[in-house]
């Protein structure tokens, strides 16, 4: 089995929580609250921009030059995602206004910089992975759903996210270039990349959560 397979295996319980979190049913439905969407949204701005510094710093980690190419290509996508946070907006009629990043976003973005600071190449990729990964399956399994419909105001956001073409994936290069880079890497290397990929996981999960029950501080700064 390789180390991508076993780690789908390993990430399955989690990836399975996400799918049902309430967020993502009132996706479906399009009827998520207004607050909910606009903690998603200001949140997902601050982790917008430190995703496309992170995978800046996955670049200068690798001389391989299909991943560059790959990452770059990432980078120009997460441009792409303002439209789809204009998407939520413009259902809200909010506009961003809370520069602070939420405890959950902090935690997260902060794993994803640890990764790429003291990390090995494939750990960064993992800690990048399951915001992707995550991403496509619940894309496809919401236009499985049939979820992306006229009536839905987040037909436009879901669409983003789901494969065009539905035999496509758009994350299956990051496990293939995680299975080519941790075959460098010691067994306990391999499994601190792991650990990596599931606690990004987790955060995935904690990010629809927090906005969900609009996580705060304790104080106001
Ligand atoms: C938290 C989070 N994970 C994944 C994505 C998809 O890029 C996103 N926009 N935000």
């Amino acid at each position: 089995m390789s180390f991508s397979q076993d780690l789908l295996t390993r990430a399955q319980p989690t990836m399975d929580a996400i799918m049902v979190h309430p967020f993502l049913k009132a996706i479906a439905e399009g009827n998520v609250p207004d607050d909910v969407l606009n903690y998603y949204v200001e949140q997902d701005e601050h982790y917008l921009k430190d995703y496309l510094t992170i995978t800046a710093l996955a670049v200068t980690q690798t001389d391989n030059h299909e991943d560059i190419a790959k990452l770059l290509d990432v980078a120009q996508f997460i441009g792409n995602e303002s439209k789809a946070h204009e998407v939520m907006l413009g259902i809200t009629g909010h506009q961003v206004e809370n520069w602070r990043r939420g405890p959950e976003t902090l935690l997260y973005v902060n794993h994803m910089y640890e990764s790429a600071y003291r990390g090995t190449y494939a750990d960064t990729l993992a800690a990048l992975l399951p915001c992707a990964w995550s991403y496509e399956v619940m894309g496809r399994e919401l236009v499985a759903a049939g979820a992306n419909n006229e009536q839905n105001p987040l037909k436009e956001w879901i669409e983003l996210y789901a494969p065009n073409d539905d035999s496509k994936s758009y994350t299956i290069w990051r496990f293939e270039a995680l299975d080519r880079e941790v075959a460098k890497l010691t067994p306990q290397q391999q499994e601190h990349v792991a650990q990596t990929f599931l606690l990004s996981l987790e955060m995935e999960w904690r990010f629809w959560e927090a906005a969900w029950v609009q996580e705060k501080w304790q104080f106001n700064i």
